[in-house]
């Protein structure tokens, strides 16, 4: 279980980033966060992830205060965060050998992960020969394969076109529904948010705090189809979270 209890980070002692933000995310919850353009989603992402402290408040996660990153917290950015100079299969067992993993269980566990994430042939490829799409693939099982029980990611198909991006969605819930892990998922989409979520956060304007939260999979089963999207309920909700931005942006 993730509680975040009364987080609020200023940066340069004069920017709230984050007001007042309080939120418990159950595990194995895919949690969404929205919100009007520069109300703090990455920045919360960030505290949670232990690269940025709070300036007051806690996180903590399973009852252990996050406190700086660590490997069970796993974060995939909008951009892939890939070596150039490693193959796509160097690159996904590069955290396994960190973290002190033998040479067997590494080759192994990569390649459930390059299957997984449909790579399989592209194991010795570099980087750079690859799609915007193959290389986001290949990012998130970089991050998958240190088996992380969080996984935070930051608008991670935002750079993608909308084809590949519905593709990876419906991968990722694939995935994530093999995994079991927590996510907490930043997104401007908020079609992409009620495809994937269990629940949508909402954050204020700055100083944010958390406006709203929808229950999406009190209306949407999963697995889910990508034709939940054309529901009249799809889009009674995509109105209800327009609404509820529109309004923060107009504060
Ligand atoms: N390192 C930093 N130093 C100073 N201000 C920062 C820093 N990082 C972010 N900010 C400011 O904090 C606020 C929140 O930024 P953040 O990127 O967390 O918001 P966001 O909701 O993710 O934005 P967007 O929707 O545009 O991606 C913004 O006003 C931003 O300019």
């Amino acid at each position: 279980m993730i509680d975040i209890d009364s987080v609020r980070k200023v940066y340069n002692e004069d920017v709230v980033a984050v007001g007042d933000v309080s939120l418990t995310i159950e595990e194995g919850d895919f949690v969404s966060v929205l919100g009007p353009s520069g109300c703090g989603k990455s920045t919360l992402l960030f505290m949670l992830g232990g690269f940025i402290e709070p300036t007051s408040g806690t996180i903590t996660v399973n009852g252990t205060q996050v406190t700086s990153p660590d490997p069970s917290r796993g974060m995939v950015f909008q951009e892939s965060v890939l070596f150039p100079w490693m193959t796509i299969k160097e690159n996904i067992t590069w955290g396994m050998k960190v973290l002190g993993v033998g040479e067997e269980e590494r080759e192994r566990e990569a390649e459930e992960y390059i299957e997984m994430i449909g790579l399989s042939g592209f194991e010795d490829a570099y980087p750079n020969s690859l799609s915007g799409g193959m290389k986001q693939r290949a990012a998130m099982a970089r991050v998958l394969a240190v088996n992380p029980s969080v996984l935070l990611m930051d608008e991670p198909f935002g750079a993608l076109d909308a084809q590949t991006r519905e593709m990876m969605q419906h991968e990722l819930l694939d995935i994530w529904s093999q995994t079991g892990q927590t996510c907490m998922f930043v997104t401007h989409s908020i079609d992409e948010a009620l495809y994937l979520s269990d629940k949508i956060v909402v954050l204020s304007s700055r100083p944010s705090s958390v406006e709203s939260i929808i229950d999406v999979s009190e209306h949407f089963e999963r697995p889910r189809e990508s034709d939940i999207r054309e529901t009249e309920k799809f889009t009674e909700l995509r109105q209800q979270l327009w609404g509820m931005i529109q309004e923060e942006v107009t504060v």
